[in-house]
């Protein structure tokens, strides 16, 4: 959110506001380059204040529009600042700090960067911590925040491609089991409890337990960091979310992941929606009830607040606003979608479903079409449209050739974490899994050349679903009919792969309905019963891609090559794989093709390509039977109105 108003400087030249250093004529004898124009400053600092130019909205403050904008500016900043207060108020705090724009460090208080209003003095209240101020340090640019990180946070660093590398702690993925959801009288009724369920329990009190130990941190600081911005690209499904944190990290990666209001945008901002407040560097206090470790994710959908106590895991922010939608949406009869989509040349929009891993962002971002977004979308009675701004990319093994666009998006703006790279050239080597195997870029969608901004669509035409089969059995691609489709998509299969270290030779089975159990706030088949509608109502096809592995079992296969995924995607989107020849798999019922441009047709079939046939056999089954464990629990389900549907479904698994 760079607001420099780019003519400032030169315009201040041209009115000569600042006098050249003239040279004595005395010394005429002494050799002088006169070509360079001369500096406009008289002392260091001078000059140094000729570096950074002032802040301007980039974009014109339209007249009388907005909540804000018959105020005049004192009162819309005060009306900011109140809100912010509020936002960090505590039980022994009424007030919270003072906003500030700019570093704390500003010796300059005339700065333009620095409000000029004062809150009131804080009355005086029961403890000293309610007489500290803190700073706030609201919605900074990237090159403040590159600053603030390199100054202030331990293992920060510009890498040779401009990007900032950081560390997230002992934390180096998200913490599902460390997430807990309020219970209260309207969300016992509303979400999805039990066996299965992501959301964990916590009460009401339990949370302000929680929030008063995060807020008091925060408070116990210097400064914080404010983000104010926006969900979602549907104008009319809009949602506003402040995140406050201790970490100039964690503000540039929702800087990045959120939608970037223009300074305009800004202005009007008034109270947010949905409020974060990410005391990830303090744990949890392991002694307070519902506590299992010392991280705590906790979410209150009644007070539209979510508390990170002990991880600062950057993607429990973005992936914490995401259940959040998952939850506001489907209560407007619009489905949220843990998905990457792309749209081609003639409007053509394409889901990607899947877990971690199985290649949302790779296959969505993909040269020959537009990128929508990489991870989380919205589906309504108009269209997609993508919850963030920004996308957040797998970097392990990240190479030019297979990844171009993701390659040339790490730059500077971008968050580079856990990756390692040469302590002198500040090379990243993408093949280091020293830190973690979960190296990450977050930066901004406009970062990719043909992202479609705004990021919305027309109603897919196409509905992937990627599962990354490390037992090597699911064929590379497969036809589904709208049964089998939901099948797959409550079954939401994936297949991870045991750490190299620990010489795990299984690969280990992951089932997570609607592809994001981990995210999801209401019953599974709430989500299925709305996809059907929709891919019915819009005449949307299934496939069932496999990114996984082939000729055997991860130790004795091999991962599919991106190049051929890419080609069955590529057969996919153009619509000739629709028209190829099919032919029915043994025990899944897959309907998969004979033959796809580009991809050898022996490996379309996985039987074809082990040579241990037995041992496909025996995988087979073995993967059959785990299908049908795991959707035991949706057995008693029906899904939507259609009780054919949920007969249909529930034949459409697994046959032996
Ligand atoms: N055949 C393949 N299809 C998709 N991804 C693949 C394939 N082979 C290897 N990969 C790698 O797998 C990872 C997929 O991760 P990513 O696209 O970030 O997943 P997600 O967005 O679903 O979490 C990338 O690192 C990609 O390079
Ligand atoms: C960031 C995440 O998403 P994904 O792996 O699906 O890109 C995550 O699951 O933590
Ligand atoms: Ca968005
Ligand atoms: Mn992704």
């Amino acid at each position: 959110m760079a607001a420099n108003g780019n003519g400032a400087a030169t315009a201040r030249k041209q009115k000569g506001l600042l006098p050249s250093i003239t040279t004595s004529d005395k010394h005429h004898d002494v050799c002088h380059d006169m070509s360079a124009p001369t500096v406009k400053a008289q002392t260091i600092d001078e000059l140094h204040s000729l570096q950074k130019k002032k802040s301007a909205p980039t974009t014109p403050i339209k007249g009388i529009q907005g909540a804000f904008a018959a105020l005049s500016e004192e009162e819309r900043s005060k009306q900011q600042l109140q809100s912010i207060s509020a936002s960090l108020a505590s039980l022994t705090r009424e007030t919270g700090p003072k906003v500030v724009r700019g570093y704390p460090a500003s010796k300059s208080q005339t700065s333009p960067r620095v409000h000029q209003q004062h809150v009131a003095e804080p009355a005086i209240s029961a403890s000293d911590s309610s007489l500290k101020f803190t700073h706030v340090l609201y919605n900074l640019s990237p090159a403040e925040l590159y600053e603030q990180a390199i100054h202030y946070e331990k293992g920060s660093f510009i890498t040779s491609t401009g990007a900032l590398a950081t560390l997230s702690g002992a934390k180096t993925g998200r913490a599902p089991r460390d997430k807990r959801v309020v219970k209260d009288d309207v969300t016992r009724e509303e979400l999805w409890w039990g066996k299965g369920s992501p959301n964990i329990e916590m009460d009401e009190h339990t949370f302000m337990v929680n929030r008063e130990r995060a807020v008091d941190y925060l408070n116990s600081l210097d400064k914080v960091f404010v983000n104010d911005q926006f969900l979602n690209w549907d104008p009319e499904n809009r949602i506003k979310v402040r995140i406050v944190s201790a970490r100039a990290y964690h503000s540039l990666f929702m800087h990045n992941m959120c939608i970037r209001p223009t300074p305009e945008e800004l202005e009007d901002f008034g109270t947010p929606d949905f409020t974060i407040y990410n005391a990830g560097q303090f744990p949890c206090n392991r002694y307070t009830h519902y506590m299992t470790s010392s991280t705590s994710i906790d979410l209150n959908l009644a007070r539209r607040e979510m508390v990170i106590l002990g991880t600062q895991y950057a993607g429990e922010m973005k992936k914490g606003l995401f259940s959040v939608m998952h939850y506001l949406m489907p209560k407007r009869q619009i489905l949220s979608l843990h998905s990457g989509c792309n749209m081609g040349k003639d409007g053509d929009v394409a889901l990607f479903f899947g877990l971690s891993g199985t290649g949302k962002t790779t296959l969505s971002t993909d040269p020959n079409r537009y990128l929508i977004g990489d991870d989380e979308h919205c589906w309504t009675e108009t269209g997609v449209s993508n919850i963030e701004g920004g996308c957040y990319a797998k970097c392990i093994d990240l190479s030019r050739e297979k990844e171009p666009d993701i390659w040339n998006a790490i730059k500077f703006g971008t968050v580079l974490e856990n990756v390692v790279f040469e302590e002198h050239t500040r090379v990243v080597d993408y093949a280091d899994k020293s830190v973690t195997e979960n190296t990450r870029a977050s930066y901004p969608i406009e970062y990719i050349p043909n992202a479609k901004i705004p990021c919305v669509g027309p109603h897919p035409k196409n509905v992937i679903l990627l599962a990354c089969d490390a037992f090597g059995v699911l064929p590379p691609v497969s036809k589904l009919n709208l049964a089998q489709t939901m099948y797959h998509f409550i079954s939401g299969y994936t297949a991870l792969v045991a750490g190299t270290e620990e010489g795990v030779k299984e690969p280990k089975a992951t089932f997570s309905a609607c592809f994001g159990a981990a995210f999801i706030m209401m019953h599974p088949t709430k989500y299925a019963a709305m996809l059907a509608e929709k891919m019915q109502k819009h005449g949307a096809t299934g496939w069932l891609v496999n990114t996984g592995w082939s000729g055997g079992s991860y130790g004795s296969g091999s991962r599919i090559k991106l190049a051929y995924t890419r080609k069955i995607i590529d057969a996919i989107h153009s619509g000739s794989l629709l028209k190829a020849e099919y032919k029915k798999t043994e025990v899944f019922g897959l309907e998969i093709p004979t033959e796809v441009e580009g991809v050898p047709s022996e490996i379309l079939d996985p039987v074809n390509t082990w040579s241990n046939k037995l041992g496909y056999e025996d995988t087979l089954m073995k993967l059959a039977g785990l299908f049908r464990n795991n959707f035991e629990i949706f057995t008693d389900h029906k899904i939507g109105k259609d009780n054919e549907l949920t007969e249909e479904i529930l034949a459409a698994g697994p046959n032996f």
